[in-house]
Formats: structure tokens, C-alpha cells, sequence
């Protein structure tokens, strides 16, 4: 397994192979940039087919992490750890104490949170052995509402570029996945005036959906073939495909859902389409700007108005796109790159 050959190397500052004979903890912390400050990014554990995979797996997510961080306008960097294993046996307090010796061993240049299979109830083990951790229960708390704030603002943007302004009201929304931060999406795109489709497998947040947004419930599948304006994906990732692709009439995709493009080649696919996409990583900022706010003792003057700025670097974004003809979240990675220059060169 080479790493600086790896092809989502991409010059890494940091990565760390951890390994508990104890505990039986594998785990892999990646360091991609700390120009702009500490790395932050949470800890994945994940059934992993091989050490090659996680390693691909967290190489990927830390520099998504750092593009983040950097278009938010946070003074933090970007890291993601993964554990191999499989969460229903390996996960032990002991173990997430031994990872959390292994964070501490960094110094503070690499602050975790939760991810996927890891919850705030887990992080508080590794907190027992470092101080660097945000997102816990106890500190800033749930970062869903501040994610649902963010795409709502960021949908309001890509109206503006693709409609007559930024009014959302009359607008058809079908907004795929109610979980914590779909929910209040549609609640805010409700309260403007919008016309809501909704789906979910739980169809208890469905049926609430639909008595108190006044939303037309639909079949799982139905979602993408609607005849509205904007297609809102907050649950599933990989949700940009050419399956969904051949369906989808809606004229923007804008929701909180991480990793929406099935392959980087689908930006240029969706752009060709004459659909306007709000890259996942910049209108989902919200929760990671809330996380923050603990790590890096922002108020929450400074939080608030972070979350807000959403609007405007996407209103950039759409601009620049237009401008270059140039997909949406090719400009907005180069952006994220042009933050981090400029803050080098500052140096
Ligand atoms: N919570 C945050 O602050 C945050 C921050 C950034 C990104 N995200 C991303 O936003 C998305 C939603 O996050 P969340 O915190 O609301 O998660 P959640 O688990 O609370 O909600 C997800 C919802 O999607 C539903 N769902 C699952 N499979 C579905 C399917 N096939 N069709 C329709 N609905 C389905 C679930 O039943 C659930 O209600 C995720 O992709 C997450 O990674 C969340």
C-alpha cells in the first residue's frame, strides 16, 4: 500500500497508522492542511474490505474537510480519522479511550467530533483522554439546526442565479429525507411559501411533514421525477448519478446531504444539464461552523454570521460558474484552494 504515491495523497501534511494490541483499535488519522489553523473533522468507523480502502476513504474526506473549513471562512484546517472495524462489536469504551490517547499524542493538530457510527456518547470516551474533541453533548450540542439554517440560505443563492430572485415563495421544493436537519429545511422553506414534496422511510416524519408544512408525501422513488423547481437531498450521498440524473427535472439541486455527486465527472454532467448545484460541502457548512464555534471559541455573534456568509459564497460561486462556464464545485474547490494561498502567502 504506497502512501505519497497514493492518488488522493495530495501533499497530506500528516498521516498517522494507529494501533492498540489491547483493544484491537485500527486506526488510520489523516492531517491534510493546517495553513488556516488546527485540522478538525470527525472519526468514521466503518467495516472497511481492506487497510487500502480506509486509507482512500480518510485521504478523501480530509482534504473535503479542509476545502470546507476554508470556503466557511474558519480558522481550522482539515483532518478525518477513520477506525476499522464493525460498529455492532469492536466499538468498547476501552477502545475509544485508546483512540482518543492516539488524538492526544497530536498535540491539538488534529481535533475530532462524531461521524458516522460514532456518537456524541462515544466521543465522551476519547474525551476522557484528550481535550481535543468538539461537538459533545455537553459543549455546543447538536449541529442540525445550524445546517438546516445554511441550506436554506444557500437554496435562497442558487434561487436568485436561476430564478427571478431569491424569494422562495411558490417555488415547488420536494425535499428528500425529514431527519434532523430535513425537517427544518422544509420548515423554512415552508414558512416562505414554498410548496413542499416530501419523502422518507420514516413515515412518521412524513405524516408530520405533511400536517404541519401542509407537504405532499411521495414514494421513495418518486422523489427525483417530480416536475418542481428544486430538488433537495438530505439523506443519502451518491444521490447525483446517472440513474437520478435521467429522471430529475428540477432546475437546482440544493440540499444538506454529504457527498451528493455519485463521481467528480457528474459536476460538469449536472452543469451541461442546465442544473444549477449548490456543492454539498459549501450549503452544508453549517454544522461544521457549530462545531467550531466550541473548538475555536467563537461567540455566537461571529457563529450566526458565519452561517449567514453561506448565501454570499455561493452567490460567488454561482457567479464565477456562470462567468468561466465551469461547474459549480470545480470553482468552488479551487476557491477553497485560493483561501488557503493567500493565507500562506500571508505568513
Ligand atoms: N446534521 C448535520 O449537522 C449535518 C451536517 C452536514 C451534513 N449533514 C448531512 O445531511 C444529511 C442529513 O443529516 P441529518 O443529520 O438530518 O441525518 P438524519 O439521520 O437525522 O436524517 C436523515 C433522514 O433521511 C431519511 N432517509 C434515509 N434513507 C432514506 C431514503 N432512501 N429516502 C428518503 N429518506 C431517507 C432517514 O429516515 C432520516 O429521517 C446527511 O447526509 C448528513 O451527512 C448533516
Amino acid at each position: 500500500m504506497s502512501l505519497f504515491e497514493h492518488k488522493e495523497f495530495d501533499q497530506h501534511e500528516q498521516v498517522v497508522f494507529c494501533h492498540d494490541k489491547e483493544t484491537g483499535l485500527k486506526a488510520i488519522i489523516a492531517i491534510h492542511d493546517t495553513t488556516l489553523g488546527p485540522s478538525l473533522g470527525g472519526t468514521r468507523l466503518w467495516n472497511y474490505a481492506s487497510s487500502s480502502e480506509a486509507l482512500t476513504d480518510v485521504l478523501r474526506l480530509s482534504r473535503g474537510m479542509t476545502y470546507k473549513s476554508a470556503l466557511a471562512g474558519l480558522p481550522l484546517g482539515g483532518g478525518k480519522a477513520v477506525i476499522i472495524g464493525d460498529a455492532k462489536t469492536i466499538k468498547t469504551p476501552e477502545l475509544m479511550r485508546a483512540y482518543g490517547r492516539f488524538v492526544n499524542s497530536l498535540s491539538g493538530r488534529y481535533i475530532t467530533a462524531e461521524d458516522v457510527n460514532i456518537r456524541t456518547s462515544d466521543i465522551a470516551y476519547v474525551a476522557e483522554e484528550t481535550s481535543y474533541v468538539a461537538g459533545t453533548a455537553e459543549k455546543a450540542g447538536d449541529p442540525s439546526p445550524q445546517t438546516a439554517l445554511g441550506t436554506y440560505l444557500g437554496l435562497k443563492a442558487a434561487a436568485k442565479h436561476k430564478f427571478v430572485n431569491d424569494n422562495l415563495n411558490g417555488l415547488k421544493i420536494a425535499v428528500q429525507g425529514l431527519g434532523a436537519v430535513g425537517y427544518d429545511f422544509a420548515e423554512y422553506c415552508a414558512k416562505e411559501g414554498a410548496e413542499l414534496f416530501v419523502t422518507d422511510i420514516n413515515e412518521e416524519a412524513c405524516q408530520r411533514a405533511a400536517k404541519e408544512l401542509n407537504a405532499t408525501v411521495v414514494g421513495l422513488d418518486e422523489i427525483y421525477g417530480l416536475d418542481v423547481d428544486v430538488y433537495a437531498p438530505c439523506a443519502l450521498g451518491a444521490i447525483i448519478n446517472d440513474e437520478t440524473l435521467k429522471q430529475i427535472k428540477a432546475k437546482i439541486i440544493a440540499g444538506s446531504a454529504n457527498n451528493q455527486l455519485a463521481t467528480p465527472a457528474h459536476d460538469k454532467i449536472v452543469m451541461d444539464m442546465g442544473i444549477l448545484y449548490a456543492p454539498d460541502y459549501v450549503i452544508n457548512a453549517g454544522g461544521v461552523i457549530h462545531v467550531c464555534s466550541e473548538a475555536a471559541n467563537m461567540s455566537r455573534e461571529e457563529t450566526d454570521k458565519r452561517v449567514r456568509d453561506i448565501y454570499d459564497t455561493l452567490d460567488q460561486i454561482f457567479t464565477r460558474s456562470a462567468a468561466e462556464k465551469r461547474p459549480t464545485g470545480e470553482i468552488a474547490d479551487q476557491m477553497a484552494r485560493e483561501v488557503i494561498a493567500k493565507a500562506k502567502a500571508a505568513r
